[in-house]
């Protein structure tokens, strides 16, 4: 199932046959966007002077654009959430489920410079458990878009929310950001911490016992 099935997200618009985000009027069909980027992602390589002749970097145009819409920004495309399986909780577990430590790659919307780090997972299952490798695959799809690490944290939640029909998630994101560390304040020491607690996990016993899973 995706969340897209789910009434809570839709900004999926069908053109040509293909499904594509809709919302900034980007109604492309995914190799068209490929193209239009690299000749806009030449054009600055040009302005910044660099040689598009040079064979080094006459392709980087091109490798740009695919890595932009296949890899590193492919979560603005919902249709390839991640299939997600489930399984009945027919053993009644109703304890917390907890997973540390799943690794964290996003773009800063502000700078379009990566942020990265670790996120840390609970919730409280309801009638379905999902598949362990699912919630690290979820968190790597929503990170793989320009975003502030506030949305990122809660889009989390959110999705995991609907996903597993239970009001009881936390999300819990570090990341270091490069437009901190690389450019401007120049900290690399810096990192950013943030939370999303919803249902039983905004009483502070239930935080308290998740945040000690990883602090
Ligand atoms: N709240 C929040 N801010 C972010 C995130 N990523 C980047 N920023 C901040 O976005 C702000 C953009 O501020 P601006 O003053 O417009 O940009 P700038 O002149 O490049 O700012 P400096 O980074 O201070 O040089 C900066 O303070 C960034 O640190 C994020 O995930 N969350
Ligand atoms: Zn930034």
């Amino acid at each position: 199932m995706k969340p897209a099935d789910q009434s809570r997200t839709s900004t999926v618009t069908q053109v040509n046959g293909t499904l594509c985000n809709g919302e900034n009027g980007q109604r492309l069909k995914k190799n068209d966007k490929i193209a239009e980027i690299a000749h806009h992602f030449g054009r600055i390589m040009e302005v910044l002077g660099l040689d598009l002749d040079d064979p080094s970097l006459k392709d980087t145009p091109a490798r740009v654009a695919k890595m932009f819409v296949n890899e590193a920004f492919v979560g603005l495309d919902e249709t390839q959430f991640p299939e997600v399986s489930f399984f009945d909780n027919t053993y009644n577990f109703d304890e917390m489920v907890v997973v540390n430590d799943i690794s964290l790659y996003s773009y800063c919307e502000h700078h379009f410079v990566p942020f990265f780090g670790k996120v840390n997972v609970a919730y409280f299952p309801n009638k379905k458990v999902i598949g362990l490798s699912k919630i690290n695959r979820i968190v790597d799809f929503i990170g793989r878009k320009p975003q502030v690490q506030e949305k990122l944290t809660r889009e989390i939640a959110e999705t995991l929310s609907v996903l597993l029909d239970t009001e009881h998630v936390a999300v819990y994101v570090e990341a270091n950001h490069l437009c901190v560390a690389s450019r401007g304040i120049k900290d690399h020491n810096s990192h950013t911490k943030t939370g999303s607690y919803l249902g039983k996990f905004k009483n502070e016993w239930t935080k308290k016992e998740f945040v000690s899973t990883f602090q």
